[in-house]
């Protein structure tokens, strides 16, 4: 279990994590969420011990990091991909690191067989792709076989047949009882990867629910309405109450009203639709809405 409680950093004016409290259970994927900037990298270094915090306090499984005696063997994580020596080999890399944390070479052997890369085990990591490092970066995580792993945008590079490989470990990582930590910029990545949600913006926590409930709430409807007679319907449900915007089809995207009064008022005044088709906001939608605030560079130049 990871337990962050008001936890901050800054650096100089910047403040990239503001009070952040949240814990991270064991057995299932929590999916750590939050736009460019938002404070994700800077939490994790936190958790790792890496960087020190301003304020508050990070520990795992009731102590901080740098207090366990067992590293690699506690918890493993994966940062940054490229932070590898590109001169050495896949395996040269990984026994490397066993070494330091009294792991065997057998151990080795096993974690590179298990993300793929036994053939390429030889291999320079210089050569290496970004998803080939990735996968590199997941084997030396899984080399302590720790109870806590961490992963910072681990779908980075992937291709489709990597994430799926990918979102399947970690469920089963998790399955065993793990305490699993995934952190992305996009919803859409965590949708179908994590069970739990921690979504922060501006380094504040703006949810930590599970994907269900983050579904049910933030899961708005809108209505696709096309009609022959353009002069009338937009005012009509404006002065419904409803939010009416024109697509570059002739079609008018309506929220804040269900479609079936959408239907009523048009009938109640002798309007023509032609279309009339409700649509759920997507995840990643209510997600950008949700963090829209926080974002610090947002397209049109900086806030
Ligand atoms: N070493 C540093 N020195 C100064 N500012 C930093 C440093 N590290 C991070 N920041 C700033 O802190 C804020 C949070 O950055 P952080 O990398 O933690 O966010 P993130 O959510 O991981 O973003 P991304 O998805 O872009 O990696 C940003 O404004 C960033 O510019």
């Amino acid at each position: 279990m990871i337990e962050a409680t008001e936890l901050t950093k800054r650096y100089g004016r910047t403040t990239a994590v503001d009070r952040l409290s949240f814990t991270v259970r064991p057995g299932v994927v929590t999916g750590f969420l939050g736009p460019n900037g938002a404070g994700k990298t800077s939490t994790l270094r936190m958790v790792l011990g890496l960087n020190r915090p301003c304020g508050g306090t990070v520990t795992v499984d009731g102590q901080p990091f740098g207090d366990h005696p067992r590293g690699l063997r506690h918890v493993g994580a994966l940062l940054d991909a490229h932070d590898v020596h590109g001169g050495r080999t896949a395996r040269a890399h990984l026994t490397a690191l066993a070494a330091g944390n009294g792991l065997s070479r057998r151990r080795v052997a096993e974690v590179l067989a298990e993300v793929g890369l036994a053939d390429a085990a030889g291999r320079r990591i210089g050569g290496f792709s970004l998803g080939m490092k990735q996968r590199l970066g997941i084997a030396a995580a899984l080399l302590g076989d720790p109870p806590v792993l961490l992963f910072d945008e681990p779908l980075n590079g992937l291709d489709p047949e990597g994430v799926r490989w990918v979102r399947n470990l970690f469920r089963h990582l998790a399955d065993d009882g793990r305490t699993v930590l995934v952190s992305s910029h996009l919803m859409g990545e965590m949708e179908q990867t994590a069970e739990e949600l921690i979504v922060i913006g501006r380094g504040r926590l703006i949810a930590a629910e599970s994907l269900r409930q983050f579904a049910a709430r933030s899961t708005r409807q809108r209505v696709r309405v096309r009609t022959p007679d353009p002069d009338i319907l937009p005012t009509l449900l404006a002065d419904a109450g409803a939010r009416v915007r024109r697509e570059l089809d002739g079609a008018y995207t309506v929220s804040g009203l269900p479609a079936d009064r959408i239907g009523e008022l048009a009938f109640e005044h002798g309007v023509r639709l032609h279309e009339l088709s409700p649509h759920a906001a997507s995840l990643e939608e209510s997600f950008m809405q949700l963090t829209a605030e926080s974002v610090e560079y947002a397209a049109g130049g900086a806030r």
